[in-house]
């Protein structure tokens, strides 16, 4: 009920199409009363023996087609109504859906799949149209004709119409069971259709190495498994479906057994003229049709409130990294970045940094190195605020991170990361990604610096090329040179570089080289890396080890230490 009363809240701006449709359908209900109406009229002419049977006939016959044209047209402002403001509603609830998975901290997503997360937007938020256009105007309908026949019914016959109600509670009753059982089922198809729709994106996502590792057999049996959990699911709940819609039915016809043996007796003895029971049977069919359809509108209202439901629970998520509502807008940094006791695990007990104390001065640059799995891009999470520290602090200018707005700390930093994340549009959309209302020249200039600007000249389109769905048509070198391109132009204070020449030839890495060297001047830039022999020049060299800072100093001097640092460079003959 909490559901249906938050989509109701939520769907203000479109109840006036909803009110719309219910207006049309209280006329198409009242309109729909005219035919057994006529009939049981015609009887009464029949049986009576009426002389002008004929134009009283062709005149109800002429009204009742005006009735049916009417309907039709009632009908249609219903349907189209409803769903003009179902769709609206829904779409807002893509968007907001959408919108919230865009502020969820990286942690949320740690143990979700794609694809569970798209069935969100693309599934789950259709359920709020199952009940915008379809329950809840059915429930006017429904409601309104049992209103409308119970009046006509009781109008007609008292006794006749106390009979007739006999199989209401038991169908209320089943209808009542039905719904208790049936919402978690449809709740957990909705999780079974997320998982689903998780592994095929994971697979469509992973063709190249299905097909690579030769898996498609074992990829296969693994989307067996989910196809058939699915199947499984939804079985049981239709299981339950199928089993009460016979026994609604059922009871129905108890009724109508009822009004049949009672109908006739009344007629015998004189209590009920024959057009009476012609009437009365005629209303009583429009009468169990709303009860009958309770069931079907059970089993859309349970599926649309569990797919509702999974949204709401969504939106409802908090993110772990909240922005302070006093929170300061920080234009443009010294570049001062202190990280003070800061402690950090992804999971409890599993500490990933402990005690970290480093200071950067503005312009410095540095260098994190360990071996792999130490925590070093676990840092640049950190300084882009994607996660919190456990305990600690960290300070941007003197200046703790959680004081100041999640936009204006990302609009200090450019990020070239060792996994290039390209979007399906030009070359050109790609470099401006991080500024959008960069120039022509200020773009060229970005992708001379970074070494990038002859291989995109040399595409059949230039800037304009499209480089498909996550920059599958170029290679990694090419991608990582525009991702360089890209965090060169946003020409910010701080510069983090995880893995950033990792994927070039060693010429390539050369001139990249040089052009980095260049654009870390004057701005605090800190270099991941794993080949030593490209941050030997670095201001500050971190080393890394066992969730600590092992070393801290110039290549020189740690080289002199003979540490950790010192076996690592032996090891990569530096
Ligand atoms: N999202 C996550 N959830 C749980 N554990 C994580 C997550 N990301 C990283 N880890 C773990 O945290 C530790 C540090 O990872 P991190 O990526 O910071 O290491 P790294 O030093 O950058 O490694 P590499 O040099 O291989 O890139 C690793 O043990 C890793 O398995």
């Amino acid at each position: 009920m909490k559901t249906v009363l938050r989509v109701l809240k939520d769907s203000r701006a479109y109840h006036r199409y909803i009110w719309l449709g219910i207006g049309a359908i209280a006329c198409s209900t009242l309109a729909s009363l005219y035919a057994p109406w006529a009939m049981q009229q015609l009887t009464a002419l029949i049986t009576s023996g009426d002389a002008d049977i004929a134009s009283k006939s062709l005149k109800m016959g002429l009204i009742l087609l005006l009735v049916y044209l009417l309907q039709a047209i009632f009908n249609y402002i219903k349907g189209y109504y409803t769903h003009l403001g179902a769709y609206y509603y829904v779409a807002e609830l893509r968007l907001a859906v959408y919108d919230k998975l865009q502020h969820l901290s990286l942690r949320f997503y740690s143990d979700k799949q794609t694809g569970q997360l798209m069935s969100y937007v693309m599934n789950d938020a259709g359920g709020a149209e199952r009940l915008f256009a379809h329950v809840f105007p059915d429930l006017v309908v429904h409601g309104l004709t049992l209103l409308a026949v119970g009046f006509m019914l009781f109008t007609i016959n008292v006794p006749l119409a106390l009979v007739s109600l006999v199989s209401v509670p038991l169908i209320i009753f089943a209808n009542y069971v039905y719904s208790k059982r049936a919402l978690p089922l449809w709740g957990k198809n909705a999780k079974v259709m997320a998982e689903m729709s998780g592994t095929l994106q994971d697979n469509l996502s992973g063709m190249k190495e299905i097909q690579a590792f030769n898996q498609q057999e074992s990829e296969k049996e693994r989307m067996r498994a989910v196809i058939d959990k699915e199947r499984d699911a939804i079985l049981e709940a239709v299981k339950t479906d199928e089993f009460v819609r016979p026994l609604i039915s059922f009871f129905s016809s108890v009724g109508l057994v009822g009004v049949i043996i009672y109908g006739g007796y009344f007629t015998s003895v004189g209590q009920m003229e024959v057009a009476e029971l012609v009437g009365f049977t005629l209303y009583l069919n429009l009468f169990y049709g709303p009860i009958s359809a309770l069931s079907s509108l059970n089993e859309s209202a349970n599926m649309a409130i569990a797919s509702c439901q999974r949204v709401f629970d969504l939106l409802d998520q908090e993110s772990e990294v909240k922005e302070l509502s006093d929170a300061r807008s920080v234009s443009h940094l010294a570049g001062k970045i202190e990280l003070r006791r800061l402690d950090f695990h992804y999971h409890v007990g599993q500490p990933v940094l402990k005690e970290i104390d480093l200071i950067i001065q503005p312009g410095q640059t540095i260098a994190l190195v360990g071996s792999t799995g130490v925590g070093k891009t676990t840092i640049s999470n950190l300084l882009n605020r994607f996660y919190d520290p456990v305990a600690g602090q960290i300070l941007f200018d003197d200046l703790d991170l959680k004081t100041m707005t999640l936009g204006s700390i990302r609009n200090n930093i450019s990020m070239v990361l060792q996994d290039t994340f390209l979007f399906n549009g030009t070359v050109y959309e790609n470099i401006v990604y991080g500024l959008k209302h960069a120039t022509k020249e200020q773009t060229i200039a970005a992708a001379k610096a970074a070494n990038a600007h002859s291989f995109i000249t040399a595409l059949e389109d230039g800037y304009e090329t499209l480089i498909g769905e996550r920059g599958l048509r170029l290679s990694g070198g090419q991608k990582q040179r525009l991702s360089i391109a890209r965090a060169i132009l946003r020409d910010t204070p701080i510069l983090i570089m995880d893995e950033a020449t990792s994927a070039l030839d060693t010429e390539t890495e050369r001139e990249i080289q040089q052009a980095l060297d260049t654009i870390s001047k004057g701005r605090t830039t800190v270099v991941i890396a794993h080949r030593l022999s490209t941050i030997r020049h670095a201001d500050l060299i971190v080393v890394l080890d066992q969730a600590q800072i092992a070393e801290l100093g110039t290549h020189e001097e740690l080289i002199q230490r003979g540490g950790v640092y010192a076996r690592l460079c032996q090891n990569q003959h530096i």
